[in-house]
This record gives structure tokens, sequence and C-alpha cells, in this order.
């Protein structure tokens, strides 16, 4: 459910019709609901209501300090992968002690930065990377909180490359080792065991790898509790899907139930990573039509956000529906919408049934708020476009447009390539 609906033939966000937006702001940019969002959180932490649980969105579906804010303000934590989504959640308001840290990768510097911060967990995911956390703790006289990231080789039923569950993914520890890496991290003195974690994959639109997962993580939680270690939160990491197409994810509440029935003796408090599930279907990616034509055996739509801004698409061949902002009868085509930028993977559409566009006309990308503006690049030196968030009757610009001068900021001519006169 989300609060892009159509009025009088014109689609509104929320109160707003999303043609004054463009009108005043000009295009393409992102559109988010503060209501949509905020109902998404509550919808999901809702259903999680009679166990301990924290919901920690990840912030790499979308990283904007004001749709961070709306969700800390919910009482959320937040899931992080570098140093860069720390700043950013700590500038947001975060509670340090709602944050768990992900990712294979994590350098000195980040570790560091999150021990100083106070947050309440690193997901590690290598017994070598456990090895730098306890030196880093170890070298600021501190204790990391961590979890294992197991990972349960389980196939979530995804796009390949969102796939992060199963044994040939780099992600996690193996689970038949995961026992044994426990055992050996009790004798690192800098690091406090909380909990465990798993994190299978992402847009997974069947309940079964999910409980498949757990299954073989309450083994592990339950073997280690018999040895006497202090579990106190199971992390099951984020990865519920969403509709962007007909597909028929489940309910978070089905959710609930489903992990719950597997999980609830367990007497931990449980953590959740969602991120799409929040966020996706909250925003929408508005662009305007820049020409249109055709060869003898094709429809080219072409419009003015190109790969370079929602990246989906071209690299996943991933479906987004897209709607006129301005309801007419029009005819039927079949075409490919693409963008400005020069390659021929550049596109947001391919062999669509779409609205005989023409130039001008202002089309919405659906389920654009999650991975939508956090992978956006400046490639074809294209400055990113702004995100904007409507509530009830106002909008409000979250991140501006950047300029050609925002482009060069960080960049110099070194002074040997300066000519000396003379
Ligand atoms: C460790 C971790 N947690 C949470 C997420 C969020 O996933 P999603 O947006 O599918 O809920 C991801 C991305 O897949 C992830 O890698
Ligand atoms: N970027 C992916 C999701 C990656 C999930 C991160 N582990 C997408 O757009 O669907």
């Amino acid at each position: 459910m989300n609060d892009f609906l159509y009025d009088n033939q014109q689609l509104m966000c929320e109160k707003v019709p999303v043609s004054r937006i463009a009108e005043e702001v000009g295009t393409p940019f992102y559109l988010y609901s503060y209501a949509t969002l905020r109902n998404h959180f509550r919808v999901f932490k809702e259903a999680f209501a009679d166990v301990p649980h924290m919901i920690c969105f990840a912030v790499k579906a979308n990283s904007n300090l004001a749709v961070l804010k709306v969700f800390i303000d919910e009482g959320g934590g937040v899931d992080i992968v570098s140093g860069g989504e720390l700043f950013r959640a700590l500038s947001a308001g975060v509670d340090p002690g709602k944050v768990v840290y992900s990712g294979v990768g994590k350098r000195v510097d980040e570790i560091e930065y999150a021990l100083r911060s106070n947050i309440l967990m690193f997901n590690v995911e290598s017994w070598q990377e456990l090895e730098v956390i306890n030196q880093c703790a170890q070298g600021l006289g501190l204790r990391a909180g961590i979890a294992l990231r197991v990972n349960p080789d389980v196939d979530p039923k995804t796009h390949p490359h969102i796939s992060t569950g199963l044994k040939e993914n780099k992600f996690g520890i193996d689970i038949e080792r995961s026992l044994e890496t426990y055992r050996l991290a009790n004798s690192l003195k800098h690091v406090d065991i909380k909990g465990v974690s798993c994190h299978i994959g992402s847009q997974v639109t069947r309940l079964s790898p999910f409980v498949e997962a757990l299954d073989r993580l309450s083994g592990l939680v339950r073997q280690l509790k018999e040895e006497g270690f202090d579990i106190r939160y199971i992390d099951l990491g984020g990865g519920l899907g969403i509709t962007y197409d007909s597909e028929t994810p489940p309910h978070p509440s089905e959710y609930a139930e489903a992990v719950l029935s597997a999980a609830r003796d367990l007497d931990c408090t449980f953590i959740f990573e969602p991120g799409r599930v929040i966020v996706g279907n909250a925003g929408i990616l508005v662009t305007k039509v820049l020409y249109t034509k055709s060869t003898d055996n094709k429809n080219f739509i072409i419009v003015d956000a190109g790969m370079n801004d929602l990246v989906r698409p071209s690299l996943y061949n991933s479906f987004h529906a897209i709607r006129p902002v301005a309801l007419d009868n029009r005819k039927e085509i079949v075409a490919d919408v693409v963008g400005p930028i020069c390659e021929s993977g550049d596109y947001l559409a391919k062999a669509r049934k779409i609205a005989s566009f023409e130039r001008g006309d202002l089309l919405a990308v659906f389920s654009a708020g999650a991975y939508g503006f956090t992978m956006a690049s400046n490639y074809n030196s294209r400055p990113r476009i702004p995100e904007i968030m409507v509530r009830e009757d106002r909008y409000h610009i979250i991140r501006k447009r950047e300029t050609y001068a925002d482009l060069i900021s960080h960049e110099e001519i070194p002074p040997f390539l300066i000519k000396q006169p003379g």
C-alpha cells in the first residue's frame, strides 16, 4: 500500500500533485511519501509487537537523512555496511545502541569509528575480521559487541546478484564451521559475543527460504546456549520482497508469523534489517520525455533520467512500472524507455506496453524508493538528481540537485600540469 494515487486523472503524492513539484523543481527527481514510509515501518514493527525486537533499517536501501529520521523517530535502529553509513545514521540521530554493522570488508578505520561510537554489535563475516576487531577494541581499551554472520547455505530464489546466503556467496561464515568459530571467539578478550546473525538475500518473495535459514540458525543458537554462550540477539537480516510487477510477497505479518513460529522459544531479542520492504514502494522517480523516435521495428521513448539515476533495470534487468503523471486515454504502444547515457544498456524499460508518450510528458517510475538514489552515480558527468519528501500538502527538497560545480568540487589539477610562465 502506498500514497501515490490518481485523483482527477493526475498522480498525487499524498495531497500534492506530482506535476506541480515537477514544474517547481524540474525533472528528474526522486519523490518519497512520508506517510508511506512511516506506515511501512509501523506495519513491519507491529508484526513483531509480541516479542522483544529491534528494527534496524538497512541504510543501503535509502540513506537520505530525512528518510532515516522518519524511522529513527519511530524507534528504529539501523543496519550499516560502511563508515559513511554510520556517519549518516549518527547524523540523523540514531541511538548507537541500535546500530548493527554488517559487511565482508570492514576497514580498520571503520571498525575503530564504530567502536568509538559504541554501536550495539558487528556482524562478523570471517575469522580474520574477528581478530582485527579484537585488536582494534584492545587498542581502544574497549570490548566489541559481536555476532557471527552465519551463511546458512539456503537458496533465497531471487536474482543471483542479490542472493547472499549460499555457500558460493562471499558472505558470512559457513554454518558448518560456525560452532567452532564461536568456540575460538571465546578466547578473544576484547569481544563480547552477543548474538547470531544471518541474511540470505534480497527481494525474497517466499517464506520457505527464511524458515529454512532460521531452522538452521536456531539449531546453532540452542547448541551455543547449552555450551554457556550468552546469546542475547538473533539478527535475521532483511530481504523481504515487494511487488514491482506481479510478485505476491508475503505481508510482514505473515513473515513474522512464519519466522516466530520457528524461533519464538529461543528467548532472545530479534533484530531485523529490512530495507526494500519499507522504502521500495514509498518512492517514485519522476522523469520527463525528451524525445520519441521510431525505427522500422522499434519505438523509443527517450527520457531525462538515465541508468546513472536508476541503475536497477540495467544491472538486474529488473521491472519498474512506468505510469503517466497525467492520465489521458492515449493509445498504447510497445516501446523501450531509454535514458540519455551513452550505453545501449541504459534503459528503464524494454519492449514495454506503454502509453504513447510525447515530448514533454511526465512519467512516474514506480517502486524506486529502494536502491534508487543510493545506487546513483555521476556517470556521463550528470549531476545527481534531487530527492523530495511530501508530507500531506507540503513538500520539501531533502537533497538538492547537484550542480556542475559539485561535479568537480573534489578534483584538482596537480602543479606539474600547470605551465609555469616563461
Ligand atoms: C546484511 C544485509 N542486511 C539487510 C539488507 C537489506 O535487504 P533488503 O533491502 O532486501 O531488505 C541487505 C541487502 O540485501 C544486507 O546485505
Ligand atoms: N541493489 C540490490 C539489492 C542489494 C541488496 C544488498 N545486499 C537491488 O537493487 O535490488
